[in-house]
């Protein structure tokens, strides 16, 4: 086993990865520095979600390594993958999944008191972040009473909050106006860069990779040089795509 680069926060090598026997990984590897904002992009079923899973921790690979910091997470048991991912990692899905019974301060401030932070002090970081993401007025209110939009600002606000080591982020504006969308990720890549959060972002939109500092595209689970993808109207429901590997 080869260690990784020093300057790689995460680091991972040749990664294998089938759903139900359909390969959805082949081969993968990449690295991803200290503060950097990267964007893996790539179209529908290319493999995007898997690959943060696999280096959030989340889902072993059937094969290759995953390297955290250089400490390899490829060999760690669950429990100490899990206890990797609460304490040093963060995680966006496309649509919010907030605890229902909790409020929106309640559910920014989770995963930092489950950090052991105190209550008060997770309390005044969360209503932080919901300002600063433009719903510090839907505190009180519980998911239900929230628009999915609000919601989601509620769950980026709660991945932001502890300020982990890596925040993974699949499709993180995909429930927003488009309107809305520019403003989040600002907000999102701002607090990255302030509070050097490195960021993996999934993505198939050209306006959200831009805000990275790179992008690596993936196409049938392997790594590819670009995409190019047609306009949506005439590949939607087609897997029609050009490359150059
Ligand atoms: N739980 C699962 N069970 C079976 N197949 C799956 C599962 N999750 C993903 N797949 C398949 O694995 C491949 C990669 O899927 P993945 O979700 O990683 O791609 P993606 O690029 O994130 O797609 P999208 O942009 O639609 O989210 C696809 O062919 C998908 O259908």
């Amino acid at each position: 086993m080869v260690a990784p680069p020093d300057n790689d926060v995460l680091w991972a090598r040749a990664l294998h990865v089938k759903h139900n026997g359909s390969p959805a990984l082949c081969g993968v590897s990449l690295g991803v520095r200290e503060g950097e904002i990267l964007a893996v992009g790539g179209p529908r079923g290319s493999g995007k979600t898997t690959l943060l899973q696999c280096l959030s921790g989340l889902l072993p690979a059937e094969q290759g390594e995953i390297w955290f910091n250089s400490v390899p997470v490829h060999t760690m048991g669950p429990l100490v993958r899990e206890r990797l991912r609460r304490d040093r990692f963060g995680w966006i899905d496309p649509a919010p999944v907030l605890v229902p019974e909790l409020n929106a301060w309640e559910n920014a401030a989770l995963p930092l008191m489950l950090r052991g932070v105190g209550r008060r002090r997770a309390k005044t970081t969360a209503m932080e972040w919901l300002e600063r993401l433009d719903i510090g007025g839907c505190a009180r209110k519980r998911p239900y009473a929230l628009l999915q939009a609000e919601r989601q600002r509620v769950a980026i606000a709660r991945a932001l909050a502890p300020a982990p080591t890596v925040l993974f982020a699949d499709e993180p504006t995909a429930p927003l106006h488009r309107a809305d969308r520019a403003h989040v990720l600002r907000t999102l890549t701002t607090a990255a860069r302030s509070h050097g959060i490195t960021v993996v972002l999934a993505t198939h939109d050209t306006d959200t990779a831009a805000l990275a500092d790179r992008t690596v595209s993936l196409l049938d689970g392997r790594r590819v040089n670009t995409v190019h993808l047609p306009p949506v109207a005439e590949t939607e429901g087609r897997a029609a795509c050009s490359l150059s590997a």
